[in-house]
């Protein structure tokens, strides 16, 4: 047997990678020794969340470990390898056929960012080695199509009831926008826009996804209540700025997900500061830290905190995401952070589906995530 003389026992093994892997994430070690498998010299990690941009940092780090700290001999030979496998989180209502997990980006308030860190979001999370979708539920404003650069591309349909995605920077995506007219949606009243909203998730060809990201409309009134109760949402985020108004509005989007019981993953700051680009001085504009101390009220995590910044307006508007235009930008890293805390914290908070995978059936469309 290979665990024989002075080597270590299988689950001694683990358990040390698992202790890494713990102090590298700061999570529980017990969490992660689900993450690890050995196969005679070699450890497999497979994470259930998307982190892709880390591999090569986190092999480094695990491989110098099992050969440092006087571990050499005890682990000579042995090899670390990294995979990472979504499961579908647990929803209240059967999921959508091959959507393995949706995401719902809200806000209590308007115009605090909830589309575009959406889209930011949707982009990281594939940079981070997922499939996305991105659905913009926003009926009364849609601007996903604006963010993607694709307002006169119309979803495509053989059988007159189901849409093909449209497919841009990687992503798959549906919209309100696409389909009718703004003018139109506009006056549509709540149970237009949620039956609106159920089509556009059911009747999509989505393939198959490890994360759909719906853009919500802005509020918590009865039209946002019954989409968040309508749609077999896995888990929600809400965005906020960090003054007063936003944050009181933010209570109110966390208690709306609180009272249908879906899990909220966190708080996301937006426009948490403005930072001069001459003299690199930070002046928090609309107050600091609102949303660290309103993450901490409700015992959330704070996932990200994006600055007011010219490049992330810019790029929201001119149709190619800030990742996709500018993957080595500062903020761009800022966002991946953001997707890997969102990935992270639905695989270890929200239990797995007990539907399993029955509701993966394959993907109805051929699905490339490098296509633009
Ligand atoms: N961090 C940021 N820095 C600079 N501009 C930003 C930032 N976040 C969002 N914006 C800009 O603020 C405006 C509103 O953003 P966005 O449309 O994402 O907000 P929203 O909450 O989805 O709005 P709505 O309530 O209309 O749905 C847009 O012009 C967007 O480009």
């Amino acid at each position: 047997m290979f665990f024989s003389g002075r080597a270590k026992k299988p689950d001694a093994v683990i358990q040390f990678i698992a202790e890494k892997l713990a102090s590298y994430f700061s999570v529980e070690a017990a969490d992660a020794i689900s993450w690890c498998a050995l196969n005679d010299k070699q450890v497999t990690v497979t994470f259930p969340f998307a982190c892709k941009t880390q591999w090569p940092a986190i092999e480094a780090f695990l491989q110098q470990a099992l050969n440092g700290e006087n571990n050499g001999e005890k682990y000579s030979g042995m090899s670390v390898t990294l995979n990472q496998s979504i499961q579908s989180g647990q929803t209240l209502k059967p999921p959508v056929t091959n959507v393995r997990n949706i995401i719902a980006v809200a806000s209590g308030k308007g115009g605090v960012g909830k589309s575009t860190t959406s889209i930011n979001l949707a982009s990281a999370l594939l940079q981070e080695g997922a499939t996305v979708g991105i659905l913009d539920a926003d009926i009364y404003g849609p601007s996903v199509p604006i963010m993607l650069g694709n307002t006169t591309e119309r979803p495509q349909t053989a059988d007159n009831k189901h849409m093909q995605p449209l497919k841009a920077h990687g992503l798959v995506a549906n919209s309100i926008g696409y389909l009718v007219p703004a003018e139109d949606a506009a006056i549509w009243r709540g149970p237009m826009a949620s039956k609106a909203l159920a089509q556009l998730i059911n009747e999509t060809l989505w393939p198959v996804l490890d994360y759909l990201i719906v853009d919500m409309p802005p509020g918590t009134g009865d039209v946002q209540l019954t989409m968040a109760q309508q749609v077999p949402l896995t888990a929600a985020v809400v965005v906020t700025t960090p003054q007063d108004l936003a944050l009181a509005d933010a209570q109110k989007g966390i208690a709306m997900f609180n009272k249908v019981n879906i899990p909220v993953l966190g708080l996301v700051e937006n426009m948490s500061y403005y930072q001069c680009t001459a003299c690199g001085h930070k002046d928090y504009i609309f107050a600091k830290d609102g949303g660290q101390a309103l993450a901490e009220r409700y015992g959330l995590p704070l996932l990200g905190a994006l600055p007011l910044n010219t490049s992330i307006r810019e790029h929201a508007g001119n149709g190619k995401p800030l990742l996709v235009s500018e993957p080595d930008h500062v903020l761009s890293d800022a966002y991946r952070d953001m997707a890997r805390a969102v990935s992270m914290q639905l695989a270890l908070t929200v239990p797995e589906s007990q539907h399993g995978a029955k509701h993966i059936k394959g993907d109805p469309i051929v699905f490339n995530p490098v296509d633009n």
